[in-house]
């Protein structure tokens, strides 16, 4: 097993989201989950303390990547995916935390997934096995280990993120010491996967092309029905499209141009899986394992993962149902930084159940169901 920056080691270079690393500040590491070498990348913000207790996971959405914060660096400046929630005097002040954020296993921004070569020198390609949420936690706490991260001091996670987040707490719950679970189930429905499926049904049939249509599919689920009939209503373009029809073409050519479509069914068939109830007594059960001080909270125009979805798991973890109010739909766990903000530096502050507005890390929008 090893760990840190290795020199040279990039992935191949071809497709934009094979592209490397523009800004330098990635980093790998090898491990071996049963029957499956893993590299993750992952990147890292602040410094471990003396007594490795002030680190926090950040864990990304479908297609985030370890690229939570932003920067100008010597390449292109690339974007974060949460910028304005971490940095000095940012709720994850990183004067005080240590935060790593890997890619996901399974994804293809420098993790093992189908496009990175199999132990016999080809990429897996449609050979990648399937992998669970399960294992995506096993091997971030491989690199937990190998960073020697007995426990967090908090785990973060909205969506896909989210999902991996309270499979942490129920796990490995003396490895989590507070949890943030934003806009995602305790496990995945039917429609869920019904909506899932007819994505892997697109991609199956043309790779690129389909992962324009799952896109165009997704994006909708992403987004409130209110918030698209306000921006497009029923205008047309110059080029006689629908402009709401334009948004979902822009969306998915976005997509096609930086994302694997095999990472893509991988993933999305991780979290068809997804059920932290399962083989441990359902989920209520499931979620009683959990000790870690939490934060649950739901988008209330979230149609994909609808706040009863987080009220179950709230409940289960006795904890008050946090909202944050958007018209955005699920995409307002990325765009509401400043609620999200809030809610973070709550739970980093050891207060999670605190009086709103009570000193710095008070609520700032979000509401108590
Ligand atoms: C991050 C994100 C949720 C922010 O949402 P947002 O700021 O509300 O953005 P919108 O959904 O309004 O999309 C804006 C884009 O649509 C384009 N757009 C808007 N109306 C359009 C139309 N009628 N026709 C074509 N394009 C249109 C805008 O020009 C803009 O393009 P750009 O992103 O290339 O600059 C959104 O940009 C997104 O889904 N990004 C994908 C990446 C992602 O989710 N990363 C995080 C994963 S953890
Ligand atoms: C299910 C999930 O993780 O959704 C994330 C949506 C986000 N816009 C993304 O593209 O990752």
């Amino acid at each position: 097993m090893s760990v840190g920056p290795t020199a040279g080691e990039t992935p191949p270079a071809a497709g934009g989201w094979r592209e490397g690393d523009p800004n330098g500040r990635r980093q790998w590491f090898r491990g071996e989950l049963p029957g499956l070498p893993v590299r993750i990348a992952y990147e890292t913000w602040g410094a471990l303390d003396p007594q490795r207790s002030n680190a926090v996971l950040v864990l990304h959405a479908l297609t985030g990547d370890s690229h939570v914060v932003g920067e100008a660096g010597p390449g292109h400046p690339t974007p974060g995916w949460w910028d304005g929630l971490i940095g000095p005097g940012r709720p994850v002040d990183t004067r005080r935390w240590f935060v790593v954020a890997p890619n996901v296993l399974g994804g293809c921004q420098g993790t093992t997934g189908p496009w990175a070569a199999a132990p016999d020198g080809r990429p897996w390609g449609a050979r990648f096995p399937r992998v669970s949420v399960r294992d995506q936690v096993a091997a971030e706490a491989l690199l937990a280990d190998a960073l020697g991260i007995d426990a967090w001091a908090a785990v973060l996670g909205g969506s896909m993120g989210g999902m991996r987040a309270l499979e942490w707490a129920v796990s490995l719950p003396d490895r989590v010491k507070s949890l943030l679970v934003l806009a995602a189930p305790a496990a995945s429905t039917a429609e869920h996967i019904a909506l899932a499926s007819a994505q892997l049904h697109a991609i199956r049939l043309d790779p690129v092309r389909g992962m324009g249509v799952a896109r165009r599919i997704a994006h909708l689920s992403y987004r409130s029905a209110p918030e698209l009939e306000a921006r497009f209503g029923r205008d047309r373009q110059a080029d006689g499209r629908f402009a709401v029809e334009s948004y979902l073409d822009h969306h998915a050519d976005k997509l096609v141009r930086r994302f694997d479509p095999e990472s893509y069914a991988v993933l999305t068939e991780a979290m068809n899986g997804h059920d932290v109830g399962a083989g441990r007594g359902g989920v209520r059960a499931a979620l009683g394992r959990v000790t870690a001080r939490s934060v649950v909270a739901g988008i209330d125009s979230d149609r994909l993962y609808p706040l009863a979805q987080q009220a179950e798991i709230a409940e289960g973890l006795g904890v008050d149902l946090r909202v944050v109010s958007s018209p955005f739909g699920h995409d307002g766990f990325l765009i509401e930084v400043e609620q999200v903000g809030a809610l973070v530096a709550e739970l980093l502050a050891g207060d999670p159940g605190g009086d709103p507005g009570s000193g710095a890390a008070g609520l700032q929008g979000s509401r108590r169901a």
